[in-house]
């Protein structure tokens, strides 16, 4: 009897393009291989124990020789490579339409519908990096105070301002109002504030960066889980990601080092269900900024935290390391790249040195918490728990 499964994302490490990357021109992606080409040998002795290496097909790390865990990687069905898409599908929800992306900038009734429920006009309305627009706009926005509107290649509305000239609560209102008007025909993944501090040429980005997002649009893993009464613990930016639907609690947290921690915490606690936790330090630190060098020491650091928490599980937990799509450092642009995820599992119940092979759906690992858990399943995905117990 299982009696909780943490979810371990490590948010962005992909491990090779999917056979339809073409289609998101992301042929030849691949996060944590092209880490390992471009830097020299990634140190992950911890994640090659699991058996991390043996992944069918993975480039650039070696395989361990009996590994402790299960291992495999998955392919995505639903029409994206968003962070939303992604755990939306390992949660157990196919996305048959993509959600939707502005590459050219909002629509004008958009913004202009913007404009007139805030009261000022907005500058920007373009995909740019974060970091990148808060240099190009922020003398701009000092001297006028119009919020600074941008997107990615994900299904984002974002909303950039100084917390000077902004101040917190009045920017999240003005996320609000966004919200608003991106649902129905706009119905946009996430409306994210990011607030700012510092002087021209300085500008930096502070923590408070809060994600208004949509509901999964059917139930999820974590819906029937917390309707049986088990705990859902989301821990990082899952509570944002599910809009708190199907969690029980929620702890945000500031760094990737802090998400362990926190997992740990709740480990040591008294909870059956799920704990279900995203470090996103991978893709919002390193992965977007193009940071090889950073990506790899954070991989690096993360690794020296796995057996901390490989001995605070009990002898009825099972953990899947797992990721939510890539986000190539190494690559064109500054956005995610379409590819295969990891999967890592490990646990007292978990033979060793078996392979789960290549899933056709991240949803098969909520079809596979589900028959741990001897909860329904969400009906999507296929589960591999009689190859791992
Ligand atoms: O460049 P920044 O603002 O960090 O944006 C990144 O963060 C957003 C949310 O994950 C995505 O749109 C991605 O492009
Ligand atoms: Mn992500
Ligand atoms: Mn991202």
């Amino acid at each position: 009897m299982i009696n909780r499964v943490i979810l371990f994302i490590i948010d962005s490490v992909g491990i090779g393009a999917l056979p339809d990357a073409e289609k998101f021109g992301d042929i030849g992606a691949n996060t944590l291989g092209n880490i390992s080409k471009n830097e020299g040998d990634i140190h992950l002795p911890n994640l090659r124990k699991l058996g991390l290496g043996n992944i069918d097909n993975i480039e650039g790390i070696q395989s361990w020789d009996h590994p402790l865990g299960a291992y495999g990687k998955a392919a995505e069905v639903s029409l994206g490579k968003d962070t939303t898409t992604g755990h939306w599908e390992i949660s157990g929800i196919h996305l048959t339409e993509p959600l939707k992306t502005y590459p050219n900038g909002f629509p004008k009734e958009v913004i202009e519908e913007l404009e007139r429920q805030i009261g000022t006009r907005v500058i920007g309305n373009k995909p740019a990096s974060g970091t990148v627009i808060i240099e190009e706009l922020g003398e701009e926005h000092m001297e006028t105070g119009y919020p600074i509107v941008y997107t990615s290649a994900d299904s984002v509305l974002q909303i950039a301002a100084h917390e000077e000239v902004i101040p917190l609560e009045r920017l999240y209102e003005i996320c609000r109002i966004a919200r608003d008007i991106m649902m129905g025909d706009h119905a946009v993944a996430r409306i994210i504030a990011r607030p700012f501090v510092g002087a021209l040429g300085g500008f930096t980005r502070t923590s408070n960066r809060r994600d208004f997002s949509l509901n999964p649009p059917e139930e999820t893993i974590l819906d029937i889980a917390k309707a049986q009464g088990l705990d859902v613990i989301g821990i990082g930016k899952i509570e944002d990601i599910f809009n708190g639907q199907g969690i029980t609690e929620a702890v945000h947290t500031k760094d990737n080092m802090n998400g362990v921690d926190e997992t740990i915490n709740y480990l040591q606690k008294n909870n059956r269900g799920i704990i279900f936790t995203n470090l996103v330090d991978f893709d919002s630190k390193f992965g977007h900024r193009r940071d090889v060098k950073g990506y790899k020491n954070a991989l690096e650091e993360m690794d020296s935290r796995i057996p901390e928490l490989m001995r605070h599980l009990k002898d009825d937990d099972i953990i899947i390391i797992t990721a939510d799509h890539g986000n190539d450092p190494t690559f064109k642009g500054t956005d995610h790249t379409r590819e295969y995820i990891p999967i890592l599992i490990y646990g007292k119940s978990v033979k060793n040195n078996v392979n789960i092979g290549t899933r056709k759906s991240f949803a098969d690992i909520a079809a596979t918490i589900a028959e741990l858990l001897k909860i329904n399943s969400t009906g999507k995905g296929e589960s591999f728990k009689s190859l791992i117990v």
